[in-house]
C-alpha cells in the first residue's frame, strides 16, 4: 500500500483533499480521523501538519505527501519534488516598511528579519554573503516590524492584501515561486508502480480541469487547416460525415482559449463547434 501525507489544516488542505477525492480516494469522515486505509485504491492516507509532511517524506517513514515546495526547501530534507499539483500558487518576498532605509537586498545586512521559514531565508541570505539574525515566528509575521521585534520580514505572499494593511512594500527579486507539490521520499523509485499510478490519477484530474473537449465539422479540404489551429494532445479524431464535402474533428483543447479558437475555427469555416467539460480523464 502507498502511504501518502496530506495537509490536515491551512490553506493547501482543502484543495489536497478535493484533489484526492475526484482521483477516486476515500477521504475522513471526520475532522479527528488521522489515517484512512482505502485497500480498494491500494493507499494509506495520513492526515498531517504542512510543516511536518516533507519531514515524514524525507526519512521515508511515509511514502509521498502534498506540500508547498517553499515547505520542502525549508525542511532541508531529502525529499524530492514529483509533479506540481495546479494550486496553492504564491511567491516567497522580503518586505519593509514603507518609509524604511531597507529598499534592497544589501540592506539587509545585520538587521532583524522575521520569518516562519527560517532555513530558507537563512540559505538565501547566506548565499549572497549577507548576516542577519532571523526571528522565528510561527504566523502573522506581518506583525513584527510594527511591534518591533524586527526590521523586515520574509513571508508568503498572494494577492498582497495582508502587506498592504500591515503598511509593508516588497523590495528585491522573488526568494521563491511556490506552489503545492507531491513529493516522494528518496527510498522511492521514480518508477515505483504505485507512484506511477497515483501520478497518473492525479495528472488525469489536473487534465479534466485544464481541458475542454471541442467538436466542430469543417469543409474536407480545410481539414488541414483546421488542426493546424488545434492540434490537441497527440492527434485530433477525423470523422467522415454524411455529406462527403464535410468532416467532423473531435479534439482537446485548454479551457482558457476555448473562445479564440473558436472564433478561429470558424473565420475557416467551422461550424457547429461545441465545448463539453470533461468529467475524468486518463491520459
Ligand atoms: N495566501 C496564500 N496563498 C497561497 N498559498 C499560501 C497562502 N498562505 C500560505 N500558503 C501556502 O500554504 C503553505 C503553508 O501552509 P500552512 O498550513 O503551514 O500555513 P497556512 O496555510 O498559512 O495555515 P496556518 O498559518 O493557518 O497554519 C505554504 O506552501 C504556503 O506557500
Ligand atoms: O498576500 P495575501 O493574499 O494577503 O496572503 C498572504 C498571507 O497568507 C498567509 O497567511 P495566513 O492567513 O495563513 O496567516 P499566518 O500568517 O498566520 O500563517 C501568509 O502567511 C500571508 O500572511
Ligand atoms: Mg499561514
Amino acid at each position: 500500500m502507498l502511504r501518502i501525507a496530506v495537509p490536515n489544516k491551512g490553506m493547501l488542505s482543502e484543495p489536497s483533499w478535493n484533489l484526492l477525492d475526484e482521483a477516486g480516494y476515500a477521504l475522513r469522515t471526520n475532522a479527528r480521523q488521522l489515517v484512512v486505509e482505502d485497500p480498494d485504491n491500494g493507499i494509506e492516507l495520513f492526515y498531517l501538519r504542512p510543516l511536518d509532511i516533507a519531514v515524514y517524506v524525507g526519512r521515508g517513514t511515509v511514502d509521498v505527501g502534498i506540500t508547498g515546495r517553499d515547505l520542502l526547501l525549508n525542511s532541508g530534507t531529502q525529499a524530492i519534488e514529483t509533479m506540481p499539483l495546479g494550486f496553492g500558487a504564491s511567491t516567497f518576498r522580503f518586505a519593509a516598511p514603507a518609509d524604511s532605509a531597507i529598499r534592497q537586498l544589501s540592506d539587509i545586512q545585520g538587521k532583524r528579519v522575521a520569518s516562519s521559514y527560517d532555513k530558507l531565508v537563512g540559505d538565501y541570505l547566506t548565499e549572497r554573503g549577507i548576516d542577519a539574525e532571523i526571528i522565528h515566528l510561527d504566523g502573522a509575521v506581518e506583525s513584527s516590524v510594527h511591534l518591533g521585534v524586527a526590521d523586515l520580514i520574509a513571508d508568503v505572499v498572494s494577492t498582497g492584501t495582508t502587506l498592504r494593511n500591515a503598511g509593508l512594500h516588497i523590495f528585491g527579486d522573488p526568494i521563491l515561486r511556490s506552489e503545492a507539490i507531491m513529493i516522494r521520499s528518496p527510498r522511492l523509485d521514480e518508477d515505483n508502480a504505485d507512484l506511477a499510478r497515483l501520478m497518473r490519477r492525479l495528472q488525469g484530474v489536473l487534465t479534466a480541469h485544464r481541458y475542454v473537449l471541442m467538436d466542430f465539422d469543417i469543409p474536407v479540404g480545410k481539414v488541414s487547416q483546421a488542426v493546424a489551429i488545434t492540434p490537441g494532445f497527440e492527434s485530433p479524431t477525423i470523422s467522415p460525415l454524411h455529406d462527403s464535402q464535410w468532416s467532423a474533428v473531435r479534439v482537446m483543447v485548454p479551457k482558457k482559449q476555448v473562445n479564440k479558437l473558436m472564433d478561429d475555427l470558424y473565420e475557416i469555416g467551422a461550424r457547429a463547434i461545441i465545448v463539453t467539460a470533461l468529467q475524468a480523464s486518463r491520459m
